[in-house]
């Protein structure tokens, strides 16, 4: 057992042998603790100089162990679902020494990715994709009439979702070979929500593994377990036997987030990721500023106080979406889904139809997997549900998987749909009141991190669809749609600019831009999102259909994929610095 995270490089004399999985199999069974051990004294000290997802990589460490020690990867298939527990997998593959770049720019990828090793299968970092992935390679190799093994490794958090369940529910029906592990730690980011959670760990406690037999058997597989998936001693036998049968096999692991590292395994929530250790003797960071989820927590709490009807939802995401205090306060009013964004989207239209306020709090990446519901479910039955979609625009570390780069584009094709983009902290409360009060669906969308630090005194709703002029410059107007304000402040002083926050991508404030047109014969729009689809065409379109002759430059995320790198950098490689900015804007002037 580990208590402190090692500063200094661990020896690890076993690990540093392994530059293959093939080495790995040279290895007795016998010096496989041995090497578990030396693997996570890695694992700590690289994640400590990185940061990183941290509980769920140290608690699947015998399972990454055993599974390259049996299979024959890369010929057979290993898919992580989500992916934040690979790094034993990546140290175990040849990514022993690469993982110290973990999530920097032009470092390892954050998640497994196809172009990074021939042992990563599939690129992940949403959840609950590996059964269908896994099970549509198995169908793969039995039509080109290969004989590979193909394993799909899932949480209990993965596995609450939809997704997963179609996979197993369509493997059942075409006997494929193969085999879905189920890595039942009893924690998702936060405790795991719902009937499945409970009924696991119900069984487990009781020691009925025949009752969750039930459960999978009637789903066609072949049900092995529970097994203690920390133990050599009992996994390796039962991951062999599993391996060795044919048609649809579950296997059913118990294992602990955070295995080996004892504040870890006391506090998961806490030690799901982590930020870089600080060396020893560098200042302390100051006080920290108030996230713009933070600012959302207090806003929902606020108005919970003063409207009975408001209730917050959350597809697993609690904590990163600042509802711990929400949670705690509005027992009977909060509603963690576990990981069912779609779910989570027609739940809300079901509560709004009955006259209740909901507050669906999802990330930007995620409200992807709910789009038809926002449609079908939502939209089109004119409900009023309040977005308040998080985690918009570049996200830093998580990379290209986790960007919440298109909401702007596919949600200002939704009639109705009112969409907001504050630029710091008390606008944000200011438009979530605006679209609470708004009757129908409404979307504000704000970035990952904190932004210029004012946060409201009071809050209000504002006029719906009314930008705000900034600043009165010459030739050129800056149209600013979100936290790029700060960044779009410096290049408008620097180039004596007109500088407006728009606030609203949609309605769109038209007559702002009636008024700008006639004395600014550049216009420039600049938004932390796609310039495909997003606020830049909301704008585009609108001078086209007035025939106004204005150049028009939009800035924002290039229509390629945004590797992953701190957003600082992120936005400088995208030219949405002030620098970027100003270059952008001085090349047409
Ligand atoms: C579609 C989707 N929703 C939410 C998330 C955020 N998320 C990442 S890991 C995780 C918890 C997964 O729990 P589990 O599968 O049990 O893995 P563990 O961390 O317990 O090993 C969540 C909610 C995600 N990656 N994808
Ligand atoms: C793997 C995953 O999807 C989450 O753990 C995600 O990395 C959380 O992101 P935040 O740190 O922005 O909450
Ligand atoms: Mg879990």
């Amino acid at each position: 057992m580990f208590y402190t995270i090692p500063q200094t490089r661990p020896s690890t004399p076993l690990l540093d042998k392994i530059s293959s999985p093939a080495d790995l199999r040279e290895l007795t069974a016998a010096q496989l603790p041995d090497l578990a051990y030396q693997l996570r004294a890695f694992l700590l000290y690289s994640v400590g100089q990185t940061g990183g997802h941290f509980g769920a990589g140290l608690g699947v460490t015998e399972l990454t162990i055993a599974l390259h020690y049996l299979l024959e990867t890369p010929e057979d298939h290993l898919i992580w679902d989500v992916g934040h527990q690979s790094y034993p997998h990546k140290i175990l593959t040849g990514r022993r020494e690469a993982l110290l770049s973990i999530r920097q720019k032009g470092g390892l990828a954050p998640f497994p990715r196809i172009s990074e090793s021939p042992y990563d299968d599939f690129g992940t970092g949403h959840s609950s994709t590996s059964v269908s992935a896994a099970l549509g390679m198995a169908l793969a190799d039995r039509l080109q009439g290969l004989s590979r093994k193909t394993v799909a490794v899932i949480g209990d958090g993965a596995m609450t979702a939809g997704m997963a369940f179609e996979g197993l529910n369509h493997a059942a029906h075409t006997g494929a070979d193969l085999l879905v592990i189920l890595n039942d730690n009893d924690m998702s980011i936060s405790h795991n929500e719902g009937g499945l959670a409970t009924y696991l760990a119900k069984n487990l406690k009781d020691k009925m593994g025949a009752t969750t037999a039930a459960l999978f058997e009637a789903l066609d597989f072949h049900y092995s377990g529970p097994v203690d998936g920390n133990n050599f001693e009992q996994l390796l036998p039962a991951l062999k036997q599993a391996l060795a049968g044919t048609g649809p096999q579950f296997l059913h692991i118990t294992t602990v987030k955070g295995k080996g590292y004892a504040p870890a395994e006391k506090d998961p929530i806490g030690y799901h990721a982590i930020t870089k250790i600080e060396p020893i003797g560098q200042p302390k960071v100051t006080k920290k500023q108030p996230t713009f989820a933070s600012v959302f927590g207090q806003w929902i709490c606020q108005q919970a106080d003063q409207d009975l009807r408001t209730v917050a939802i959350t597809p697993a995401m609690s904590e990163g979406s600042g509802l711990v205090e929400f949670s705690r306060t509005y027992i009977e009013r909060y509603f963690d889904v576990a990981i069912a964004e779609q779910h989570a989207i027609t739940l809300a239209a079901g509560m709004a139809y009955r006259g209740l306020k909901p507050v669906v709090a999802i990330y930007s990446t995620f409200l992807q997997r709910g789009y038809d519901q926002l449609i079908h479910d939502v939209a089109i039955q004119e409900l009023d549900i309040l977005f308040a979609i998080d985690r918009a625009g570049l996200v830093g570390e998580d990379g290209a998987t986790h960007a919440g780069c298109y909401d702007i584009s596919y949600l200002r094709c939704i009639p109705d749909m009112v969409i907001m983009t504050p630029s710091d902290e008390q606008e944000l409360s200011n438009l979530l009141q605006t679209g609470y009060e708004y009757s129908g669906p409404a979307a504000v969308r704000y970035p990952r991190g904190s932004g210029r630090g004012n946060i409201a005194n009071s809050i209000s709703a504002l006029p719906l669809g009314k930008a705000t002029l900034l600043r009165q410059g010459n030739k050129a107007a800056i149209l600013n749609f979100g936290p790029l304000l700060p960044q779009a402040t410096i290049a408008a002083e620097q180039l004596d600019l007109t500088l407006v926050d728009m606030r609203f991508v949609k309605p769109l404030d038209q007559e702002m831009i009636d008024q700008l047109v006639s004395d600014h014969p550049l216009l420039i729009t600049l938004e932390d999102h796609s310039v495909k689809g997003g606020a830049g065409s909301e704008v585009s379109e609108y001078l086209h259909t007035k025939n106004y002759n204005n150049k028009l430059l939009t800035l924002g995320i290039p229509d390629r994929w945004i590797e992953h790198a701190s957003r600082e950098q992120q936005l400088q490689e995208c030219g949405l610095d002030s620098s970027g900015i100003i270059a952008a804007v001085s090349d047409i002037l």
